[in-house]
């Protein structure tokens, strides 16, 4: 297996998200083959993805081909940007009722027009593989058991992978979004984390930055958190993904962290692309594995519950 933790010419030692999501899917595609054993057929995601937002479109390309990878089904279903609430809506449920879909993912943000919530809250909760709904998250705060959030649970991954148990660590998450920084602060609190919750209203942001342990960047701003906003040795886990112009009018993808800055200083940090992007769809594939468990009545498959968080 490839090395996850890996140094560079910096300070900092990077964090190989790719050689992380590979071991995770790794780890899918044997709980798959458990499941495919026990119901006769192979675990099995549906995507939903309304418009033809280019971004989204790559996404849901990368999610089909590593579901298919780890031996899995993958269902696309595309809508028109102009469809209806009730058409969509409708989608979902006939995705609920049909039995053999294991999990549900609607691609976000939807198309302005369309409720966003309703949409979601509309996902069965044993097929909620992004861990969105309202039963989701309230056994999130509960400490229940239930689907936990993919780019979060992604995170943490990245970060025990660096520094092993994170108990009585500080950290800072910056973004408070339902899909990324609300979920990802409360799975911090769950390892027993100091957690700080910044956002736009958050008074001097660097200063509280440099308290961290740990610190979660997941705003969308390109390269907002510089260098000396990082603690020396701190853990950079950087979840922004934003498309930027670069060279020869060629775009290409960046962070929310300054990286060339923060590799200075940092401990441990995330490249992007290639850091916290491919393990969300790693987690994707190891909630689908586990969904499909819980819904034939077989236990998760050990390989699969230990990747995922408590
Ligand atoms: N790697 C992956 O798999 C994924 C990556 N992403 C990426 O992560 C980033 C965040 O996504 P998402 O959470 O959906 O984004 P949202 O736009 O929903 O939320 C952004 C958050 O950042 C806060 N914020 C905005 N500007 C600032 C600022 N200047 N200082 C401090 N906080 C600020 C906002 O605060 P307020 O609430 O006060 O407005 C808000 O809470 C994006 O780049 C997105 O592309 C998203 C999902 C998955
Ligand atoms: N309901 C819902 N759940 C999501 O989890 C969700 C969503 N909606 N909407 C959009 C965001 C974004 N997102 C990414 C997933 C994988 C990569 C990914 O694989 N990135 C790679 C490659 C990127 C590339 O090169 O294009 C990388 O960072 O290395 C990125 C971003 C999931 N999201």
């Amino acid at each position: 297996m490839t090395d996850i933790i890996t140094s560079s010419d910096a300070a900092a030692k990077l964090i190989d998200g790719k050689a992380a999501a590979a071991a995770v899917d790794a780890a899918a595609a044997d709980g798959a083959r458990q499941i495919e054993a026990a119901l006769g057929r192979p675990p099995c995601l549906a995507v939903v993805l309304v418009g033809d937002d280019p971004a989204s479109q790559v996404y849901v390309r990368n999610k089909g081909r590593r579901t298919e990878a780890a031996g899995m089904r993958s269902v696309e279903h595309r809508l028109p940007a102009d469809v209806s609430q009730a058409d969509v809506v409708a989608l979902v449920q006939a995705l609920n009722a049909d039995d053999g879909v294991d999990g549900i993912l609607v691609q976000l943000p939807l198309p302005a027009g369309l409720d966003e919530t309703e949409v979601v809250q509309t996902i069965r909760p044993d097929k909620d593989v992004d861990g969105l709904t309202a039963q989701s998250a309230g056994a999130l705060v509960l400490g229940a058991p239930g689907m936990r959030p993919c780019t979060p649970s992604g995170s943490v991954f990245l970060a025990k992978q660096a520094l092993g148990d994170l108990t009585g660590k500080s950290v800072v998450v910056i973004g408070r979004s339902i899909l990324v920084g609300k979920p990802a602060a409360l799975l911090f609190l769950a390892e027993n984390c100091t957690v700080t919750l910044a956002h736009s209203r958050t008074q001097d942001l660097p200063a509280v930055c440099r308290q961290a342990d740990i610190v979660i960047a997941a705003v969308g701003r390109p390269n907002l958190v510089k260098g000396d906003w990082i603690k020396p040795g701190a853990c950079v886990i950087d979840v922004g993904i934003n498309r930027v112009e670069g060279e020869a009018g060629k775009s290409r993808l960046v962070g929310d962290v300054d990286f060339d800055q923060a590799i200075e200083t940092a401990g441990f940090i995330t490249p992007v692309p290639g850091g916290v992007g491919p393990m969300t769809i790693a987690m994707l594939l190891a909630n689908t594995v586990a969904a499909a468990a819980r819904r034939a009545k077989v236990s998760v498959p050990d390989s699969v519950k230990d990747v995922l968080p408590g």
